[in-house]
């Protein structure tokens, strides 16, 4: 299998150049020159498998010829028992025909464990066996930044290094950034907000000289093997409720599109999925580009659902490429739109073909204290705010299917919002209990691409 950019002008690459690529080289992302197709009776021999040899079964097209199927399958065993729950991501049934699929069983409670803890396995792997060392970094709007962190702290091949938006994450998302005491990690304290932070990943990643002369790596969705882990739980849930023989559908909280695009690849692998629902927040760009074809930046607003406050959707782009049949022309015209003016205009065709697989809806702070009111009220549930943003738009989409909401991240890294919105607080784990005492280290950096740089090449050890 190789990978390509949507941007049509870097090399193609096998799996595990691509994992330590992130960014391509031309800008754009790496996704599978071809996508992986399972039969419905591949699908129905899925069922009864756990989580992990599920993982196996969906991600080895992905892998095949690159990495050993022994070591994958250890790889993966190895990444999914560091969750608390024995199904690693249950799905909890709401009501008849609504189900929440919980994606905050990992280690620092927010769905982006799931990826992460196979990534900086996968990634360990390959720098051994190839002697190297890498220099990560990642933006972060509070989730990815931590589970990054706690997937990579200690891991002797790499040093990490985390920008996020100073004073916009959650207290909770803030000290599991900032109270590791490995050696190798570095949170970085930005001014700005999310967006910044990501335009400086990327900006690095396009500086080609500072690229090979750190060894730079990513961990952002932008890298391909982020989404990929993601795929595994669509497959997983969609197989409870009777997959392959009943479609279901999802609606996902969305920022950076990296989520439900992992959605829309298990589709195109042969998954039925009747419907694919984008849950927005204030910052409700994705919604506006869906309803009026014009993808066009505002300000962001900060909200109760933090993660979500973003403008620059990066894995939009995937998605592009793929309703433009595969185009790197037409996509690149728009991202050098957002580039220069902050937004651009979706060709008639491409929107009418994303309309056909997505829909999008957006909920207020208003309406997501409304929403996570009402469901502890009617079912005992305890939502978290970006969860509820998707179970108010789930509530407002038209569809066949069960429907399948993605439980982003754990109530208790949220614990003001929730308290505000349902009287209740939520409380974190007993394993995480001192996680507020304990103490904190970081760095506060001007939000200039410059210092950021500077203070990489002075603390990273893969620096040449
Ligand atoms: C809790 C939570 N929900 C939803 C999202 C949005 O996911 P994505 O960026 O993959 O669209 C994020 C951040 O990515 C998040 O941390
Ligand atoms: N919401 C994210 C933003 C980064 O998204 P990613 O999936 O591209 O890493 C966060 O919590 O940091």
């Amino acid at each position: 299998m190789n990978f390509i950019s949507t941007r049509g002008n870097a090399p193609r690459l096998g799996f595990r150049d691509a994992l330590l690529a992130g960014l391509a080289r031309d800008g754009g992302l790496y996704l599978p020159e071809t996508w992986p197709q399972f039969s419905a009776a591949e699908i129905k021999a899925m069922r009864g498998l756990s989580y992990p040899d599920l993982a196996v079964r969906v991600l080895t097209p992905f892998v095949e010829g690159e990495i050993e199927a022994e070591t994958f399958s250890q790889i993966v065993h190895e990444a999914y028992a560091t969750f608390r729950h024995p199904a690693v991501c249950p799905l909890v049934q709401l009501d008849h025909d609504r189900f929440v699929l919980e994606l905050f069983h990992g280690p620092t409670l927010a769905f982006k464990d799931v990826a992460m803890q196979l990534l900086a396995r996968l990634m360990d792997h390959v720098l051994a066996e190839r002697g190297e060392r890498a220099t990560i970094i990642g933006a972060t709007s509070g989730d990815t930044g931590g589970a990054a962190i706690e997937a990579f702290a200690g891991r002797d091949r790499t040093d990490i290094f985390i920008l996020f938006p100073d004073g916009r994450v959650s207290p909770v998302q803030q000290r599991q950034m900032t109270s590791s005491t490995a050696s190798n990690v570095h949170a970085l304290a930005l001014g700005g907000n999310f967006d910044d932070c990501q335009t400086i990943v990327k900006d690095l990643f396009n500086d080609h000289a500072f690229r090979d002369g750190v060894a730079l790596s990513g961990v952002n969705s932008i890298n391909w093997a982020r989404v990929m882990a993601q795929i595994v739980y669509y497959f997983s849930s969609a197989l409870s409720l009777g997959a392959p023989d009943r479609a279901v559908s999802f609606t996902v909280p969305t920022g950076n599109f990296g989520d439900i695009f992992a959605g829309y690849a298990a589709k195109r692998m042969g998954l039925p999925i009747e419907h694919l629902a984008i849950a927005t927040n204030d910052n409700d760009i994705l919604a506006r580009a869906l309803s009026s074809g014009a993808y066009e930046m505002r300000g962001v607003t900060a909200t109760t659902s933090p993660s979500m406050d973003i403008q620059i959707s990066s894995n939009f782009e995937r998605l592009l490429f793929e309703a433009s049949n595969r185009n790197p022309a037409e996509v690149t015209g728009y991202m050098n739109g957002l580039k220069q003016s902050g937004s651009f205009t979706i060709a008639p065709a491409t929107l009418e073909a994303i309309r056909a697989e997505f829909s999008a809806g957006r909920a207020s702070m208003a309406e997501t204290d409304r929403t996570i009111e009402e469901v502890l009220a009617s079912t005992g549930y305890l939502l978290d705010p970006h969860t509820a943003t998707a179970v108010k738009v789930a509530s407002e989409t038209t569809c066949e299917a069960p429907m399948v909401v993605l439980a982003t991240a754990h109530p208790a890294k949220f614990p003001d919002a929730v308290q505000a919105a349902s009287g209740r607080r939520p409380e974190l784990p007993v394993w995480l209990g001192d996680l507020m005492d304990r103490q904190e280290r970081f760095t506060t950096l001007s939000s200039d691409v410059k210092m950021v740089k500077d203070y990489i090449t002075r603390h990273s050890r893969a620096a040449r």
